[in-house]
């Protein structure tokens, strides 16, 4: 039985995560709390270690040491698809939709994936999430036929097919528009409202500012900076490592 999290504690525990790669440190002892509901943005500059926290949070990667602690549970040892049935969702960068499938139809290959228990029939389930994500309408559309921001709903569709209690988006926005970066970013938000925590990994700096309460710089594996995002965007150090001034 999964032990029930205290009503305050943080749903997300990172406790002292290091993972290194042969000799090389990829993550240097971080350490880390994300409370429910929190909209949190990790930013820094290019192999900073982003990713490789990220696939320590979802199970991809198993760091050497520390913990990670959801919902007042020790998931470090747990595979990626037990992490998802705990409410753990991952968008990935470029989408990977099944191509020859319509959009309906690849929303119900991850309803099937997660085995979440509903009343409902999937379809109708599926239904549902995509018209929260405003994709009603492409619905029998195969995927090769969808926009980039449309791939991108779509990706963040299949995300919460999981009903995910923490949702991972990673570089959701990248290569959109600006009023296409302010769609998605008003679907996380509205997703945030809903009570589920999102970690945000965005280069798009007027993007991460809109949508993080919270923002983290890494640097080198090691953070550099974490508070409120003008407090971040303004230190010393994440200026020079990572804003370039
Ligand atoms: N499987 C691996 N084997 C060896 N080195 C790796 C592996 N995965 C990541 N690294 C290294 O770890 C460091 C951190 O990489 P990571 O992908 O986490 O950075 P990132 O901040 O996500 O970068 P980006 O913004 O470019 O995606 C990099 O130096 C990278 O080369």
């Amino acid at each position: 039985m999964t032990p029930a999290a205290a009503p305050d504690a943080p749903l997300l525990q990172v406790g002292a995560i290091t993972k290194t790669f042969g000799g090389f440190t990829a993550l240097d002892n971080i350490s880390v709390d994300i409370r429910k509901g929190e909209r949190f943005g990790l930013i820094g500059p290019n192999g900073s270690g982003k990713t490789t926290l990220i696939n320590c949070i979802s199970g991809a990667l198993r760091p050497q040491t520390g913990n990670v602690i959801f919902c007042g549970e020790d998931i470090t040892q747990l595979p990626p698809h037990l992490r998802a049935r705990r409410g753990i969702a991952r968008s990935f960068q470029i989408p990977r939709p099944f191509k020859s499938m319509t959009v309906l139809e690849n929303l119900m290959v991850g309803l099937d994936f997660a085995k979440v228990d509903s009343s409902l029939p999937e379809e109708d389930v599926a239904m549902s999430i995509l018209t929260r994500m405003g994709l009603a309408s492409k619905a029998s559309a195969p995927t090769g036929t969808l926009s980039q921001v449309e791939l991108r709903k779509m990706e963040l569709a299949r995300a919460m097919a999981v009903r995910p209690k923490l949702l991972i988006s990673d570089e959701a926005m990248a290569g959109l528009s600006s009023s296409e970066v302010d769609e998605v970013l008003d679907l996380l938000i509205s997703l945030g409202e809903e009570d589920i925590t999102i970690i945000m990994i965005e280069h798009i700096m007027q993007a991460v500012m809109r949508f993080s309460e919270r923002v983290m710089c890494l640097d080198a594996g090691k953070i550099i900076a974490i508070g409120a995002p003008a407090e971040v965007m303004g230190n010393k150090r994440v200026q020079e490592a990572y804003l370039g001034t």
